[in-house]
């Protein structure tokens, strides 16, 4: 039985379906592993029982990745499983923030009582008059898995769609329509723009990008999205911005102390992810990531390891090492196998950044010393027998 700990509320009806042979626990020092959403696990007591973490959702921010990689703790994350959920309302906050669609309803609620309020809105409407999308020009910056449907959106609505990405994976580059006019520097793509949306991860050189500088550069009026994280822009800074009525609107999806305060805002409640569609998709791509991990020792969509699959383990025995991507870790490895007389069936080796993981199969259970042989190897973080 392998034991599971879910942290955050992973879907609205609270359904978390891993199947046959796991079973929840409240206790994270009984769990294998963690599922969980948004909770800040810096600082948290992670016990040594934990040997994997599954985000359901794309931002990591919260997990101190880089040392649990060195705990030998797998972080998988669920790469584009909410991104269509968070177009959906980027796009609603476009809207929102040029068509005076909430002031308008403000308004009728207002005079509900009033027998001739028909009459009386036919009036009133010109103070909501708008502005259309079409032919306006918006900036993108993230074309990752949410920007890149952001940018396409925009295209299909007859926008001028700029968008910046110095780390542009090729995947998303395909799938990107040839209508977005990708930009080289963060400055050319503000210029101008009369709605700019921010759609990167929130890390040491996105802290803060949106400032003063920024905002100077984009059209009189313009909107201003983040739907990303509180952290990528300077919030004195949009506040100036917006009490000056440099910037129109501010739609955020993050209630901060001073985004509350600040005038012509729309703020949501961190959902961006909040469909029904994107919690379970999450959900599914996590629960899959974590049991394939598990029970095969295979990483899909890890944040701090590299991927690897060999398959199901079928053969007598499958041993996974964690460890510093250094030299001579192979090398030591079949080293203390061949002490064993082990023979390996298969072996895949594969690194990321400073970690490295090789998995391997072999025809017999190796020897409980050979074991601790493996442990003992320095920069090793962690040594799993699946079987
Ligand atoms: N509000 C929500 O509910 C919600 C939902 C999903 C994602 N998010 C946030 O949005 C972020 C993006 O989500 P995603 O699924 O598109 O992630 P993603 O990893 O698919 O895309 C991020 C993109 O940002 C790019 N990038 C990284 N650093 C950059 C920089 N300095 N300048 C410009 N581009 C840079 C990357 O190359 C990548 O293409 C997440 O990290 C998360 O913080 C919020
Ligand atoms: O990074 C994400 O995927 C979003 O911020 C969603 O976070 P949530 O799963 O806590 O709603």
């Amino acid at each position: 039985m392998r034991n599971i700990k879910i942290i955050d509320d992973i879907t609205k009806d609270g359904q978390v379906t891993f199947g046959d042979g796991y079973a929840f626990v409240d206790d994270t020092a009984e769990a294998d592993a963690i599922l969980m959403r948004s909770t800040d696990l810096h600082g948290y007591d992670l016990p040594a029982s934990i040997r994997a973490i599954a985000r359901c959702g794309a931002g990591v921010n919260n997990i101190p990745i880089d040392d649990y990689a060195k705990r030998g703790v797998v972080v998988f994350n669920s790469p584009g499983a909410n991104a269509n959920a968070v177009k959906e309302i980027v796009l609603c906050m476009m809207v929102l923030s040029s068509r005076g669609v909430v002031q308008s309803m403000d308004w009728v609620r207002q005079n509900a009582d009033d027998p001739d309020i028909l009459t009386h809105a036919e009036h009133v409407k010109k103070a909501f008059v708008g502005r259309e999308l079409k032919g306006k020009r918006v900036g993108v910056i993230g074309l990752g898995n949410v920007g890149s449907k952001v940018a396409n959106a925009c295209v299909y609505l007859g926008m001028d769609v700029y968008g910046y990405d110095p780390f542009i994976s090729v995947e998303h580059a395909w799938e990107l329509s040839r209508d977005v006019q990708r930009v080289g520097t963060l400055e050319d793509l503000c210029r101008g723009c009369d709605y700019l949306t921010l759609h990167v991860p929130s890390k040491a050189d996105t802290v803060g990008m949106i400032g003063t500088d920024q905002l100077a550069l984009l059209a009189p009026g313009a909107v201003l999205i983040n739907f990303a994280r509180e952290t990528i822009v300077d919030e004195d800074a949009v506040d100036a911005a917006l009490h000056e009525g440099r910037l129109s609107w501010f739609a955020t999806d993050f209630a901060t102390p001073k985004t509350v305060l600040m005038p012509n805002t729309f703020i949501t409640t961190h959902s961006g992810a909040g469909t029904e569609e994107a919690e379970a998709n999450c959900a599914d791509m996590a629960i899959s990531e974590l049991k394939d991990y598990l029970e095969n020792g295979n990483i899909a969509h890890s944040v701090n390891y590299p991927s690897c699959s060999m398959g199901k383990a079928r053969a007598a025995s499958r041993i996974a090492c964690l460890h510093a991507n250094v030299p001579n870790m192979i090398g030591q490895i079949t080293a203390i196998l061949a002490k064993d007389n082990a023979n390996v069936q298969r072996m895949v080796n594969e690194s990321a950044g400073e970690n490295a993981y090789t998995m391997f199969d072999t025809d017999e259970h190796l020897e409980s010393s050979t074991i601790d042989a493996l442990k003992r190897i320095s920069s090793m973080y962690r040594v799993r027998v699946i079987k």
